[in-house]
């Protein structure tokens, strides 16, 4: 494709003349290190660097044209000012890889919690229609039987249309993409219109990025008020207030889920510990469901993605077989053992997911519960006291421990948190004098993750309840720079093995 056919698509973005040259252009990059031959170059200014400054890189290693925010008239291959190069990545990458989210039903999840388990139930879901699904997100991306790890849980706009391409070209039918606040404000998913837009809920996180929730819940605004597809339903989750503001403030097709009177609902639920069962309810049927995912907060993330898969003509029967065979890794994942004890990994991050995940165990397992977690380092720090507070509230025995501290001193982390903690009600034990019949509801501080599991295994009786909660899937731990191997699932087997 010449570069004026990528141009072409910029209008207002453009900031300076065009120039007479109009090279082929072979592939657009961001990243200088991955620029070969006949590449476009587009210099971003980031917060961690500005891209412009590797100009000269991306040009010796064979860029044909460069495009960034800043003026230059001193380069060797033609240059394109643009007012704001991320979105103009994003724009011209669309352009480049032919608009693949056209050729797709595309459809979005966005939401503090809840969008990895919403990815998954759709992917179920359209995979019961027999349809061809593909997946973008945190855990990896999925289509035709091919899987790679993420990064992140949403790309970079020129690798989201990449993949998006190669799903088109591989076949895919469906493909449904996680778009995080991230993503959001940082033009990630411009150059997609989505052909159902998903919202889960609004709590707090990410606080260290974009300062207040009111700004956090503009970002997530975005998805539905500048990515739809004409038509295309904007599906929202009815059971917290956020969504409900939303709902009332959107225009276009709203499909709202959770609410009695809405397009789907749910009624007779029984939620046990080993699923939730009840009824689908819209306007025009009742249809029984069932799923082996427990938990209020997931009958929400049922409702969200068989609202979805509704919206875009799914049939009600592809939904429920869909329902009844989706698991995700690392959500509430038992960790099978011949101790009698109860052993659950769940990705819980968030004040609110610990709440949830907490609330949910308290109701349904006997014996007491014992929970491990930590919070990110690099990560909002104002979380920090929320958790360790409600994961004391809510368990016989909290284990505070590391998460990934990354950059941070992991004792530091732990400082931050302990002051949520009520000393009134949660007695402070030193690890060396707990034992399995503690008998006060309290907690304890071990920095060393491994070793926090190895103490909460060893402290509970049969019958107890042990979470390990924060990393989920995550098969590695990032002290420092390091990402050393760490699974809590098998750490989890291994401290069963040394207590037995
Ligand atoms: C806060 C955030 O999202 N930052 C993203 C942002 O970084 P940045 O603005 O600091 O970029 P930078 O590192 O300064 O680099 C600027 C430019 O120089 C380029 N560069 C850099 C070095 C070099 O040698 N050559 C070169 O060309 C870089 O490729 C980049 O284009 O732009 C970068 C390039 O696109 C991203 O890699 C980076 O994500 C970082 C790694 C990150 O950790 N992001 C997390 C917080 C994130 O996005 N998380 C959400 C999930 C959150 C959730 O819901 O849980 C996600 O969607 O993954
Ligand atoms: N609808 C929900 N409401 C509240 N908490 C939830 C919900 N769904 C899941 N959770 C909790 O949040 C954790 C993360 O869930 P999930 O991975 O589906 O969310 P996510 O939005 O993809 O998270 P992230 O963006 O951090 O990857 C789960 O392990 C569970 O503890
Ligand atoms: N996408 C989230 C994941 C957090 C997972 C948790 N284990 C942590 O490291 O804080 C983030 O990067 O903030």
């Amino acid at each position: 494709m010449t570069l004026s056919c990528l141009t072409n698509t910029l209008g207002d973005l453009l900031a300076g003349p065009l120039p007479d040259a109009d090279p082929c252009v072979s592939a657009i990059q961001y990243d200088s290190r991955k620029v070969t031959d006949g590449a476009l170059f587009v210099a971003i200014p980031g917060e961690a660097v500005d891209g412009h400054r590797y100009i000269p890189e991306a040009i010796a290693s064979g860029a044909v044209a460069v495009m960034g925010e800043l003026p230059h008239d001193d380069l060797a291959v033609p240059y394109i000012q643009v007012t704001d190069s991320r979105k103009a990545l994003a724009l011209i990458s669309a352009t480049h890889y032919d608009h693949p989210a056209d050729r797709l039903t595309l459809v979005a999840v966005t939401g503090t919690n809840g969008k990895t388990t919403v990815a998954y139930i759709l992917e179920s879901i359209f995979a019961a229609a027999g349809l061809c699904p593909g997946v973008m997100g945190t855990i990896s991306t999925r289509f035709c039987g091919r899987e790679e790890a993420s990064a992140m849980t949403t790309p970079e706009s020129r690798d989201i249309q990449d993949t998006l391409a190669r799903m088109a070209a591989a076949g895919v039918t469906h493909a449904v993409m996680e778009v995080s606040s991230h993503a959001l404000a940082l033009d990630r998913v411009a150059g997609c219109a989505f052909d159902a837009a998903i919202f889960t809920n609004l709590t707090q996180d990410h606080l260290d990025y974009h300062g207040t929730m009111e700004i956090y819940g503009e970002a997530k605004k975005r998805l539905f008020e500048e990515h739809r597809k004409e038509g295309a339903a904007a599906v929202i989750n009815m059971a917290n207030e956020h969504g409900r503001n939303l709902a009332e403030t959107l225009s276009g097709t709203v499909f709202t889920v959770g609410k009695e009177t809405g397009a789907l609902a749910a009624d007779r639920i029984e939620v046990a510990i080993d699923g939730i069962k009840g009824e689908f309810v819209t306007p025009n049927e009742r249809v029984p469901f069932a799923s082996g995912a427990t938990g209020r907060y997931n009958l929400e993330n049922i409702l969200c993605a068989a609202g979805a898969a509704l919206s875009v003509g799914i049939p009600m029967d592809a939904v429920v077989r869909g329902v009844a065979a989706f698991k995700v890794p690392g959500r509430l994942e038992r960790v099978p053992n011949p101790c009698g004890l109860h052993l659950f990994v769940d990705y819980a991050h968030t004040p609110d997911a610990l709440e949830n995940v907490l609330s949910t165990l308290r109701h349904l397992v006997p014996g007491r519960l014992i929970c491990v977690f930590g919070c990110g380092g690099d990560r909002d720090r104002t979380k920090r006291p929320l958790m360790a507070g409600i994961g004391a509230a809510y368990s016989d025995l909290a284990v505070v421990t590391s998460d990934n501290p990354r950059s941070e001193a992991p004792e530091k982390i732990i400082e931050d948190m302990v002051p949520g903690i009520d000393g009134e009600t949660s007695f402070r034990y030193e690890p060396e004098r707990l034992s399995k019949e503690f008998s006060r509801k309290g907690y304890v501080v071990v920095v060393d993750r491994r070793e926090a599991i190895g103490l909460a295994v060893a402290s509970a009786r049969p019958g107890d309840t042990v979470l390990v909660a924060g990393k989920g899937h995550e098969t590695y731990q990032i002290i420092g720079t390091q990402r050393l191997d760490f699974d809590d699932r098998k750490e989890v087997l291994k401290a069963v093995e040394s207590t037995r």
